[in-house]
């Protein structure tokens, strides 16, 4: 464990030889400062855990106007830095208005060595009880907004998941960077937690990020945080995802869409480890574990200049591709049985069979979305079959029915909320699936739709379906 820090301000020599002496042996690491502006330059420039101020700075006064002041200043700097109070001319009304300007403690000159330990040491234990809630109490909104999946059990009974299993238990083990590749839905995010769970830094949070998901103007604070009044939405403080993630993993899911400016800054963060919270020119150390997703061929970004190599490597020190669910045949059956358990329980449906006909119909499609898509089949199937055994015929599943969105991309149930589909490839496989609804018959189709039967047609021929 690294030696706590703190500042002292004070102007008494011989009190800061003899506080020195008796906080080294403590294994304090101390810095002394004789005016408040070497104090306040310090704390813009260096972290400490906690300060300790004389309220007389100036030696010919005895108000305790200069320490208060110093308080309120030190708060402007960082409200989150325990400070403690001495108070030479013992008087009480001085160390209530300190506390009251946000000082943790006080103590009275001469101090009693023992008082003065105990009271540093509970005050640098309430600070980070402080922040870690504070982190906790963010993360659990992000977590939330992100409905990241809840589900601890992976299953993985083909022989491709199990080796890539244990490939994973093995890494957890290290520290290494691991960049997970594949398509969506094939479980990149449930197997990066999984190897944070499984790795000593399991006590901390693991901290997913949708590299996709943050604009770009809020890139740097939302990775390292900002202080109030950095800009001017800045109303708080707020903890970026670095910190979040502290002695924890940080997944970046997403990565190919990390801009080409932003990138450089990650890097120089992976390298140096600290990153400084913006609005603050005090670097802080980072100690996270990095893993990171990615459905984009990452080496043809490189190529193509949209990808920095530099970054790659320094992400990639292992990289596992993440079969798709069409390789892994023997995992289909016992995942669909595992979400339609999953969703019989959360909505208080009774679980129905799948007949041997189902399986086989499941093992035959080919799964685009894979097991995401797998999942919201099972989903909707609990509410639209109300029946006992499942059978093939209850799927609806139509190989080879899936629309094809004007760039190529397979459009189904599972890929509909994808971005970069347009009006006319969402109207395109909504017109087939509701085709598929009603087994072909156009009368129903239309009617559903609104659409009189020659506007359906239309549009049927202008989607190449007719
Ligand atoms: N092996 C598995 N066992 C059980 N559930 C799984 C498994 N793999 C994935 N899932 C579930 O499938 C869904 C999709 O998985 P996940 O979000 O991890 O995929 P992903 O590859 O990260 O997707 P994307 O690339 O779109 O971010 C989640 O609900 C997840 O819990």
């Amino acid at each position: 464990m690294k030696n706590r820090k703190i500042l002292i301000a004070d102007d008494d020599l011989n009190i800061i030889a003899s506080l020195k002496y008796m906080l080294s042996e403590e294994n304090f690491d101390i810095l002394a400062m004789t005016t408040p502006e070497a104090v306040l330059e310090n704390l813009k420039r260096e972290s400490f855990d906690l300060v300790l101020l004389d309220m007389n700075f100036q030696q010919d006064t005895t108000s305790g106007v200069e320490g208060l002041k110093l308080v309120e200043a030190i708060q402007q700097v960082d409200d989150q830095l325990p400070i403690i109070v001495m108070t030479g001319w013992a008087t009480i009304d001085i160390a209530v208005d300190a506390m009251r300007a946000g000082a943790k403690d006080f103590i009275q000159k001469p101090w009693n060595n023992e008082r003065l330990i105990t009271a540093i040491n509970t005050q640098i234990k309430i600070a980070k009880i402080d922040k870690k809630l504070q982190r906790l109490s963010q993360e659990n909104k992000l977590l939330s907004a992100q409905s990241f999946p809840q589900e601890s059990g992976i299953i993985a009974q083909s022989p491709v998941m199990k080796t890539l299993l244990s490939s994973l238990n093995e890494l957890a083990k290290s520290d290494m960077s691991i960049l997970l590749t594949g398509d969506n839905g094939t479980g990149k995010s449930m197997l990066a937690s999984y190897v944070h769970q499984h790795s000593s830094r399991a006590n901390n949070s693991f901290v997913p990020v949708n590299m996709g998901a943050i604009p770009e103007s809020l890139f740097e604070s939302e990775m390292f945080g900002h202080l109030k009044g950095a800009f001017t939405d800045a109303k708080e403080n707020r903890i970026g995802r670095f910190e979040m993630a502290e002695q924890g993993t940080l997944f970046l899911d997403e990565l190919a869409n990390i801009p080409m400016a932003q990138q450089a800054k990650l890097l120089r963060v992976l390298e140096e480890q600290k990153f400084e919270v913006v609005g603050s020119s005090k670097s802080q150390h980072a100690d996270v574990r990095i893993i990171s997703a990615t459905n984009s061929d990452l080496p043809k970004a490189i190529t193509e200049q949209q990808f920095r190599q530099d970054l790659f490597y320094r992400l990639n020190t292992i990289q596992l591709r993440v079969p798709s669910l069409k390789e892994r045949v023997e995992d289909i059956a016992p995942l669909a049985e595992h979400f339609l358990q999953l969703y019989s329980v959360k909505y208080n449906i009774s679980a129905p069979q799948l007949s041997i006909e189902a399986i086989n119909k499941l093992q035959q499609y080919p799964w685009p979305g894979n097991i995401r898509e797998l999942s919201h089949l099972m989903e909707k199937i609990l509410f639209t079959c109300k029946k006992a055994t499942i059978t093939g015929r209850d799927l609806l599943l139509d190989e080879g029915l899936g629309a094809q969105s004007s760039s190529g991309k397979l459009i189904n149930a599972a890929t509909i909320d994808d971005a970069s589909l347009s009006m006319e490839d969402i109207e395109k496989f909504s017109l087939i699936n509701r085709l598929k609804h009603y087994r072909g018959n156009a009368t129903e189709t239309a009617k559903s739709l609104g659409l009189s039967r020659s506007a359906f047609y239309r549009r049927l021929s202008k989607y190449g379906l007719d």
